[in-house]
């Protein structure tokens, strides 16, 4: 199944060779819980790159647009097929690990608007034996869908196949190269990738792929106007300044970060979901409060899902002692860089502050605490979080996943 026209001559040399890999997420995952699997399988590109069996070495690997998430809560239409550079650098992934855009995958196969059947589908699931059991070991079978799986084909009308199958798998996502190795497809989809595991978490190879997911320049450049004008804060003042290309940073500790405190306090899901973990607002401000004063420090950034009327809360509670800040996006940044953009902007100014208190569990503060890591923070300043109201202050810190060079 050629996808390019060979007949009409419209396939590249390097084309004809290619086989493309793509994958998707289970649709109600938020944005930095689908960067976490976007290491797994950039991870799985880069050995498979590496391989040095031919029909394993010629894979790409097919970023998934990105959907209108849940949590961005738009009816926008522009909120469609987004495509990764939006929101990260392109080339610095690319330097990790063969990966291309969608729309470079329509191109490169010629395309555009016609339709395309991927050659196999897996919608990966849990051996729900294991489960119920306890008892969990490497394994994968074909097996009858579990109910609820299914695949959108990333909402695109023109995208399908005659060839879906359910994958019950419990492993590494690099054991998934038997599927590769085994078969003479094109194109290879596995949905629900969420369900295979890290090739090894917080390895090496996984920091580099960690590295290479720089932001897209822009979200880099609002950031540091923003801290420039408001928190007083600047790489150069900070030590917090990284090479252009993230293969020339070099290990080291010596941020000092810029003068505030960074707070990432999640509210809505996690707030109803999790009481005993994440605290009310008042509470919320005491913990702020009590961590300026032992800091020394006058000025908290917050970065917040919260509604207006809780920010507002947590502001009055903290005034006139302190001044507490929240950015908050022109228009035109709404527009253009969309809430994904914004989350960023938000986790840019956290990762730069002198001292970072997140939330329980929640893989928005985890990657800006890797963000720390990689400039270089004393660990102290980083793994910190916000405890639940009823514990005084006082509960277990996240896991502290240190940077490996
Ligand atoms: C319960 C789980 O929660 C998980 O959320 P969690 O790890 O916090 O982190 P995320 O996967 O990023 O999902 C939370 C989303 O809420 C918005 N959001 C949260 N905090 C902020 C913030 O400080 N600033 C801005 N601008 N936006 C924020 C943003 O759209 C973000 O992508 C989800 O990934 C899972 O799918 C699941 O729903």
């Amino acid at each position: 199944e050629e996808f390019c026209s060979i007949e009409r001559d419209e396939c590249s040399d390097e084309n004809k060779k290619s086989r493309y890999l793509f994958y998707d997420v289970n649709s109600p995952e938020g944005f930095n819980l689908r960067r976490d699997v976007y290491i797994r399988f950039a991870v799985f590109a880069y050995h498979l790159h590496k391989s040095p069996k031919q029909n394993l070495n010629n894979f790409k690997l097919v970023l998934p647009p990105w959907p209108n998430l849940y949590h961005w809560r738009t009816k926008m239409s522009t909120y469609m097929y987004i495509p990764w550079s939006h929101f990260f650098d392109l080339s610095s992934l690319q330097s990790f690990a063969p990966v291309i855009e969608m729309y470079q995958f329509f191109d490169e196969i010629g395309i555009r608007y016609g339709e395309i059947n991927i050659d196999e589908v897996y919608i990966l699931q849990h051996f729900e034996d294991m489960f119920k059991s306890g008892r969990f070991e490497d394994k994968m079978e074909i097996q009858k869908c579990n109910k609820d799986f299914f695949t959108t084909f990333y909402h695109y009308d023109n995208i399908t196949s005659n060839n879906i199958k359910c994958l019950s798998f419990h492993g590494h996502t690099s054991q998934l190269s038997k599927i590769l190795e085994q078969s003479n497809a094109r194109t290879i989809l596995f949905d629900h990738a969420e369900v295979a595991l890290h090739d090894r978490f917080g390895d090496r190879v996984y920091w580099q792929a960690r590295r290479s997911m720089r932001f897209n320049k822009k979200l880099v450049k609002i950031a540091a106007e923003y801290r420039q004008q408001y928190l007083n804060s600047s790489d150069e003042k900070d030590s917090t300044i990284l090479q252009p290309n993230w293969k020339d940073d070099k290990p080291g500790r010596n941020a000092v970060g810029g003068p505030y405190l960074g707070v990432h306090l999640r509210r809505r899901d996690f707030a109803w979901g999790r009481p005993k973990d994440v605290p009310d607002i008042e509470n919320a401000a005491k913990q702020i409060r009590a961590l300026l004063v032992k800091l020394n420090l006058d000025v908290a950034f917050v970065a917040t899902d919260a509604s207006q009327t809780e920010y507002e809360e947590l502001r009055q509670l903290l005034e006139p002692d302190f001044t507490v800040l929240k950015y908050t996006p022109s228009k035109t940044v709404k527009q253009v860089h969309k809430a994904g953009g914004i989350a960023i902007i938000d986790q840019i100014i956290c990762a730069h502050a002198r001292y970072f208190v997140g939330t329980h569990e929640s893989t928005f503060s985890f990657r800006i605490q890797e963000e720390r890591e990689i400039l270089g923070f004393p660990v102290e300043t980083t793994f910190n979080r916000l405890c639940g109201s009823d514990s005084d202050g006082k509960c277990d810190g996240p896991s502290k996943w240190t940077i490996v060079y």
